[in-house]
């Protein structure tokens, strides 16, 4: 895994590209998220690289780490942005990406986050029911614009991923269920203010069978035949995002060339432009969480325990999903002991890995929760009273800090 990633060990140090983690951390304190940029810009290029074959454009899903500096990083590179929010609009412009190729998604948009999004001109606004699509053909016409729309799918395919992060199932909230396609394409005949531009799905998140785009694919192939049947062509067919990464080296990704290899062969006879929305695939292997080790401690039974200063407030991912993320000390250990890694965090779910073979280091040093870089710093919180982590980008031998560690005042600045 580690010769993936910008993150490796030299004379027994762990390195993020040419700066020691230890260095890092004692510049900046603990718990530290660290970035390597590197790491952000090869990932885009690999997923450029195995889509080459298809006219696309590809839109970095902004919820998976939504830092300015890290959005201007795919920015830079002429990425896109798909936004959930407004406060992930006002990310994205801020980080210098032109509402041009900005999507706003989302389930459940609110009348200013459609003005907000129609305002700044964004590629397109995605439609998630028949009521949504009336709203948005409302605010527009007040606005005295038409505005650019595509309608998200529920194409009913269960991708297999753990059960809160897939999407495209009829049970879940996300898209416009089939049977109401009918109903969907008589509204956009009467509405004067939405113009149909994209058909849109998204089947869920760490998807490893590229079996799943194929069937979800399929069924968006059928519903871009029935809407040209009601004389509707669009310009887009946008299949999301969902493509995995490693967490855990005895399950290595399912290489991004085999789902070219089904998804391109299918797609390219329409001769429309896909769309792409990956988070995860970028910016996973991007960050790692360094954390310090207060205390060891053994139980009656032998079990191990290290106490670290970061904790569930900075990483929820293994407390929400029991996600696996390797846990490496910053100075190599040959000798490991199988521990717990746990938080100062008043919830037993507070663990960054259970019963692991962990490198042999003594109270005081650091250990880093590898895979980080995806639905990691975003995800915090400050339950307990705990502040949000420091962040860094290492570019090279070069750092910058791309978010202050919070103060107790942050903590109460919004209260009376
Ligand atoms: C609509 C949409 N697009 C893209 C993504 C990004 O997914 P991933 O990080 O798995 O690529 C998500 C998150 O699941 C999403 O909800
Ligand atoms: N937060 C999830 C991914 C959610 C994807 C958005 N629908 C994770 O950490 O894996």
């Amino acid at each position: 895994m580690l010769d993936r990633t910008a993150f490796h060990y030299d004379n027994g140090a762990l390195f993020c590209e040419g700066v020691a983690l230890k260095d890092l951390a004692s510049r900046w304190g603990t718990p530290l998220y660290v970035t390597s940029k590197h790491s952000i810009e090869d990932r885009y290029r690999e997923f450029e690289a195995a889509f080459s074959g298809l006219e696309h454009f590809t839109c970095y899903s902004v919820k998976a780490n939504f830092n300015l500096s890290v959005i201007k990083t795919l920015g830079d590179l002429g990425c896109g942005c798909d936004v959930n929010s407004a406060g992930e609009l006002f990310r994205a412009l801020k980080a210098g990406v032109p509402g041009s190729r900005i999507i706003f998604a989302g389930v459940g948009k609110r009348p200013d986050e459609i003005s907000y999004a129609l305002l700044s001109g964004v590629l397109m606004l995605k439609a998630e029911s028949l009521s949504e699509l009336r709203a948005i053909d409302a605010i527009a016409a007040e606005r005295g614009l038409t505005a650019p729309v595509a309608l998200r799918i529920n194409p009913n395919v269960t991708a297999e991923t753990h059960p809160y992060i897939t999407t495209g199932d009829s049970k879940e909230k996300f898209g416009i269920d089939e049977a109401e396609l009918p109903e969907v394409f008589s509204l956009l005949g009467e509405l004067q203010h939405v113009r149909l531009v994209g058909l849109d799905m998204h089947i869920g998140s760490q998807i490893f069978d590229p079996e799943f785009y194929v069937a979800a694919i399929t069924k968006l192939l059928d519903i871009f035949n029935y809407s040209r049947s009601k004389g509707f062509g669009v310009e887009f067919l946008d299949i999301g995002g969902g493509f995995p990464a490693t967490y855990d080296p005895m399950k290595p990704e399912t290489p991004l060339d085999r789902f070219a290899d089904k998804i391109i062969p299918m797609l390219k006879p329409t001769g429309v432009k896909v769309i792409f929305e990956p988070g995860r695939f970028l910016l996973a292997n991007a960050s790692v969480l360094l954390t310090r080790i207060l205390y060891r401690k053994r139980n009656h039974t032998g079990k191990e325990f290290f106490v670290v200063d970061g904790g569930m407030t900075e990483l929820i991912r293994p407390a929400l999903y029991q996600s696996h993320h390797e846990v490496l000390s910053v100075t190599r250990h040959d000798e490991t002991v199988v521990a717990d890694v746990v938080g100062p965090i008043c919830e037993s779910s507070d663990f960054f890995a259970r019963q692991r073979a962990i490198g042999d280091a003594p109270e005081g040093e650091l250990l880093a929760v590898m895979t980080v870089g995806a639905y990691g710093a975003v995800m915090s919180s400050n339950y307990n009273g705990r502040l949000r982590p420091a962040e860094v980008m290492v570019e090279g031998s070069d750092v910058q800090v791309i978010r202050r560690r919070e103060s107790f005042e942050q903590l109460i600045q919004n209260e009376v």
